[in-house]
């Protein structure tokens, strides 16, 4: 895989379009996203969001325009993303345990599963894995009996376990209390330091204060520096009647 050079975006869009049947969903998106940055991005309700998600991981395939992933098609650099998704892609009350949730994240990274279970390897990533996310002492727990922020941690760790250089999270803490979400955050900020993220948010004035810059998509995409992301621009997207959401830190 080519490596990460200055010149070599992580994550590059050239004018992508994409329609579902006749219902124009993203057009002419570019967007660059180089090595170590951690990007934001931003917008209402059926702004398109996931469906950008789903084409950088090579889940859906643009109508026109170019994808690249550390310089090669999505679906051949799938292997370097960690992926968070909006909601989990496994029932909660499947009876297994955070551990084999975990471990999980490496099925097709060449791992060797039996009759569906982990090898002690893969146990031993999640374990790794779960302690980079400080939920070490939730390998035991079964996935069903976590919080909501326990279980993003467990989400997080499972996109961590195959050692991506990319991490993609799709509203990691929308049913999580303000707590949790500020943790998750300094959690994200740590692991930016080798890691470059994308990260889609409906809170703009939240998630200001910890990314490098914010994507705003609305069909097409308009990019601001966190200074940039003034009540105008919340305006300007979602529309006077949707309130700004304050949080309190410290
Ligand atoms: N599989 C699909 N088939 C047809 N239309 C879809 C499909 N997935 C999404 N859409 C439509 O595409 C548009 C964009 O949806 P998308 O989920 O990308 O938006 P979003 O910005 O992530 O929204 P939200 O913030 O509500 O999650 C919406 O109008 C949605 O109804």
């Amino acid at each position: 895989m080519p490596s990460t050079t200055p010149d070599l975006p992580v994550i590059d869009l050239e004018s992508v379009s994409f329609s579902y049947g006749d219902n124009l969903v993203l057009e002419r998106i570019d967007l660059r996203i180089i090595a170590g940055e951690f990007v934001g991005l931003v917008g209402p309700n059926a702004g398109g969001k996931s469906t950008l998600l789903k084409l950088i991981l090579g889940l859906l395939e643009p109508q026109s325009g170019r994808i690249r992933v550390l310089g090669r098609p999505p679906r051949a650099a799938a292997r370097a993303i960690g992926y968070v998704p909006q909601f989990p892609s496994f029932p909660r009350d499947f009876p297994i345990c955070v551990e084999e949730v975990v471990a999980m994240g490496r099925i097709g990274l060449g791992s060797r599963w039996s009759l569906g279970w982990s090898s002690r390897a893969d146990r031993a990533a999640a374990r790794k894995a779960l302690a980079e996310v400080e939920a070490a002492d939730l390998v035991r727990r079964p996935i069903g009996r976590l919080s909501g922020g326990q279980l993003q941690r467990v989400l997080l760790a499972r996109a961590l376990v195959g050692e991506p250089r990319i991490l993609i999270l799709d509203e990691p803490t929308a049913n999580i209390d303000q707590r949790a979400e500020s943790d998750i955050f300094d959690l994200l900020a740590e692991l930016n330091r080798r890691l470059t993220i994308l990260l889609v948010s409906h809170d703009i004035a939240f998630i200001s204060e910890y990314v490098s810059r914010v994507a705003c998509l609305n069909r097409t995409l308009t990019c601001h520096g966190t200074s940039a992301v003034s009540a105008d621009t919340i305006r300007h997207l979602y529309g006077d009647h949707v309130r700004r959401v304050e949080h309190q830190h410290g």
